[in-house]
């Protein structure tokens, strides 16, 4: 799994899969009664076997895929090792499509955001890998801290409940639930970031581009001509979006007056996009592939035309931005 850093106060959390070799130091850190007290199946003092066997079931439940472990893991040190600060897991229910949260920061490790950013990573990975679609987290009401953690990596509270907690006999501690979907995660990572600072902003420029894909499965490109930026390379047709335009009236726009056909907005579908920064302007340009015209393409502004079947795209050289886009049609078509 990836580190993450967080810009105002670096901070780098990692998760690896916790092993055998953790025992020791997992029995050091957790063996603290404000970790103990939080967690309902941890017992005070906690025994130092008990850590061997919590581990053992740890590498069962992953080999057996009922459950994934990890060792929460601090910046590497100047050695290069990272040390681990503290446990993060899911367990998945029998149909595989939720799953519960469960995870501890060492004391030492407190206040430093690493319990978010260990949620955080544990999401991402187990909603991309395991396949579950939503997760579920029970937390003790007097743990302020776990709370915050988990309202601000997007949980939303379900209910309440009291539950028994090895470490203190005799109370059914009142407890708080959480839940969280693959959805509400997709959400909150596409939600706006904070604007970059003015000095590193481009103006956005918005062209619409079409693939157009004959009969026989080949492509229209067009040669950029001499006097134009990017000139000599093929393209796609398009081009700018005039003020107020929508990308398809702009490609019906610059369809006809690029190649002189006909095209309807209904005969344009959004395939993909390209993001580039080119100096001075950042372009956005969603492509978009039409079957149906009227009409047969003609140069119209002087630029040379040709149909590339999607195997031999490579051999045209196009502007950066389009390069990615470039699998993506040979892959498709
Ligand atoms: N139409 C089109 N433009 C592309 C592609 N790839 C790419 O980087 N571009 C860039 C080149 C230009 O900067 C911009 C398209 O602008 P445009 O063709 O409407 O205008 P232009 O810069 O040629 O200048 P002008 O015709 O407005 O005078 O997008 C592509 O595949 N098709």
């Amino acid at each position: 799994m990836s580190s993450t850093t967080i810009s105002a106060k670096p901070v780098t959390t990692t998760l690896r899969p916790i092993e055998a070799g953790d025992a020791a130091r997992f029995h050091l850190l957790i063996n603290d009664w404000e970790i103990c007290r939080l967690l309902p199946e941890a017992p005070f003092p906690y025994p130092a076997p008990l850590a061997r066997d919590w581990i053992d079931a740890a590498m069962a439940d992953r080999a057996a895929g009922r459950a994934y472990q990890f060792a929460i893991t601090d910046a590497p040190g100047t050695d290069g090792t990272q040390a681990m600060i503290g446990c993060a897991g899911l367990r998945l229910d029998k149909s595989g499509e939720n799953a519960a949260l469960g995870y501890w920061v060492a004391r030492r490790a407190w206040g430093r955001g690493h319990g978010r950013q260990a949620v955080l990573h544990l999401l991402r990975w187990g909603f991309a890998e395991l396949g579950m679609h939503r997760v579920i987290a029970t937390v003790a009401d007097d743990n302020a801290a776990s709370l915050a953690v988990l309202r601000r990596a997007g949980f939303t509270e379900t209910g309440t409940g009291h539950e028994k907690f090895i470490s203190r006999p005799g109370i059914r501690q009142a407890v708080r639930h959480f839940a969280i979907t693959r959805e509400d995660i997709a959400f909150r990572d596409a939600a706006p970031k904070p604007a970059a600072p003015a000095n590193d902003t481009k103006p956005l420029l918005l062209v619409a581009a079409c693939a157009l894909i004959d009969k026989s499965g080949k492509i229209l490109l067009a040669r950029r001509p001499a006097g134009k930026k990017l000139a000599g390379l093929w393209e796609f047709p398009g081009g700018k979006l005039a003020p107020g335009e929508t990308p398809e009236a702009a490609l019906v726009r610059e369809l006809d007056e690029e190649l002189g056909i006909t095209v309807r907005t209904a005969d344009v579908a959004p395939f993909a996009f390209a993001s580039h920064g080119y100096e001075g302007f950042h372009l956005m340009m969603p492509l978009y592939l039409c079957r149906r015209w009227q009409g047969t393409p003609q140069s119209r502004e002087g630029q040379a035309l040709a149909w590339v079947d999607p195997t031999q795209l490579e051999e045209y050289p196009m502007p950066p931005a389009d390069r990615p886009l470039i699998p993506l049609l040979r892959d498709f078509l």
